[in-house]
């Protein structure tokens, strides 16, 4: 019997972001080798015909619910779910309770993450103390706690206040951070449920305008360039949004934005259903928001695809529409929606999925050990995906202590087959290795 705690692989006929085949050799954490024909006495040979190398995924937004929610998701269970979607790290949110607003807190996650031992955890640090969008959180003393934190997000929640705002972004540049913003006027947005439309109006559920998602946009990449500091936008969901910031990335401001897996395929007529599995912040939209959105993914005006992975127990999705909570999962299944909502439709290479997937998150965090190519000497952090793979998705199978996917019964494409965090395998042959390089 083969172990997985063998310090040493070699991957055979791997194809590194779709090219050539070729061998991979992993000892001591980090790549060793790259070339073809390899040997290595004593490695695991691991046979990768048909598969592709990539980055390990790097997750910039990702709720684990760690602490006060263990019943929807612990670190440990998220980080299970992303390991077995090719994730070598995950960016945690800071709407738990206690909100991540202190050292203490983000330090608490880091340790746990490091603990479960799955996938590395960054914790994202509060704007403001308890999300309530008022005074600002200990920002500085997150940055220089064990967890390093770079980012900072009320998400859930705008900072809507733009003088709050405006001081958070000026605060984050002494260390290089960058202020994620959850952009939503709340004004604008009261009791609303679904995208605004015609068939808003149709279902009786309040609407919930592209404007709102706009306007925070607009205003805050305008603050960002009047003090020179670092924005990220979360799940941009519509075409306005990405021409603001087509239009910010050309005056060269410095703004990034991701757009998630969802929003890339599912469009508001769901919500016809009343089914709150399609229940989700910021709402679907129309079939010409998601064409705008491939199409800013495609051309980088997005740089990013990050997940929004939001568990959420059933008691709080199998219940009426307007009672139930907004968002889905994301992290099992987020390759397999990229590979068919832009590698399938020609508008991405592997190269184009693993910079916006891994190098581009990874930069936006200031995370070093993640998010680098596939090359002799760095860390071995790498995914081997199975693209020719499909598999029906079966909400009952998720690692995730929760069951609320939208793509339940939907045939995907594409299959993990293997993650190498430091060179240690989280996943083999499909399944989930504890540290101790058991099955878990
Ligand atoms: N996306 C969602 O619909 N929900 C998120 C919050 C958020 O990302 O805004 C959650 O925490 O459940
Ligand atoms: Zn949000
Ligand atoms: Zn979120």
């Amino acid at each position: 019997m083969t172990s997985v705690t063998s310090p040493s692989f070699l991957l055979k006929n791997a194809a590194i972001l779709g090219g050539e085949p070729t061998d991979i050799r992993i000892a001591d954490g980090v790549i060793a080798q790259i070339g073809a024909g390899l040997t290595a006495d004593g490695a695991e040979v691991i046979e990768a015909d048909g598969l592709i190398a990539l980055p390990g995924l790097v997750d910039l937004h990702t709720h684990l619910r760690e602490p006060g929610r263990e019943d929807a998701e612990t670190v440990e269970t998220g980080t299970r779910a992303a390991a077995l979607g090719g994730f070598t790290a995950v960016h945690a949110m800071a709407n738990t309770d206690p909100v991540a607003d202190t050292a203490g807190v983000v330090e608490q996650v880091w340790r746990l993450g490091r603990e479960a031992g799955y996938c590395d955890v960054f914790p994202i640090g509060a704007v403001t103390v308890g999300l309530k969008g008022e005074r600002l959180a200990e920002l500085g003393a997150m940055a220089d706690s064990a967890a390093r934190v770079r980012i900072f997000s009320d998400d859930g929640h705008c900072v809507s206040d733009p003088l709050l705002m405006r001081r958070a972004l000026e605060y984050v540049k002494a260390f290089d951070g960058v202020i994620a913003q959850h952009a939503q006027d709340p004004r604008l947005t009261e009791g609303a449920q679904m995208n605004e439309s015609e068939l808003s109006g149709r279902l009786g559920l309040a609407g919930w305008p592209a404007v709102a998602e706009e306007a925070i946009i607009a205003r805050d990449c305008l603050l960002t360039a009047h003090v020179g500091s670092r924005l990220h936008v979360c799940h941009v969901s519509t075409a306005g949004s990405v021409e603001i910031v087509r239009d910010a990335k050309r005056k060269g401001w410095n703004v990034t934005a991701e757009a998630c897996p969802h929003h890339l395929l599912l469009t508001d007529e769901l919500a016809a259903t009343y089914n709150p599995i399609y229940k989700v912040n910021p709402p679907l939209r129309s079939a010409a928001d998601v064409e705008a959105l491939r199409a800013g993914l495609a051309d980088g005006t997005i740089d990013i695809v990050a997940t929004d992975h939001a568990p959420h127990p059933h008691e709080d999705k199998d219940c009426e529409w307007a009672a139930a909570a907004f968002g889905m999962l994301g992290l099992e299944t987020a390759l397999s929606i990229v590979q068919h909502a832009m590698v399938d439709t020609g508008l991405l290479d592997w190269e184009g999925v693993a910079e916006r997937l891994s190098y581009a998150p990874a930069r936006i965090g200031r995370v070093a050990d993640h998010g680098r190519p596939i090359e002799v000497g760095a860390p071995a952090n790498l995914a081997l995906y199975d693209p020719a793979a499909t598999r029906t998705i079966d909400a009952a199978e998720s690692a995730s202590l929760s069951r609320n996917t939208p793509y339940a019964g939907m045939e995907l494409p594409g299959r993990i087959e293997a993650t190498f965090l430091r060179g240690r395998p989280t996943v083999l042959d499909g399944k989930l290795y504890s540290l101790d390089g058991k099955v878990a």
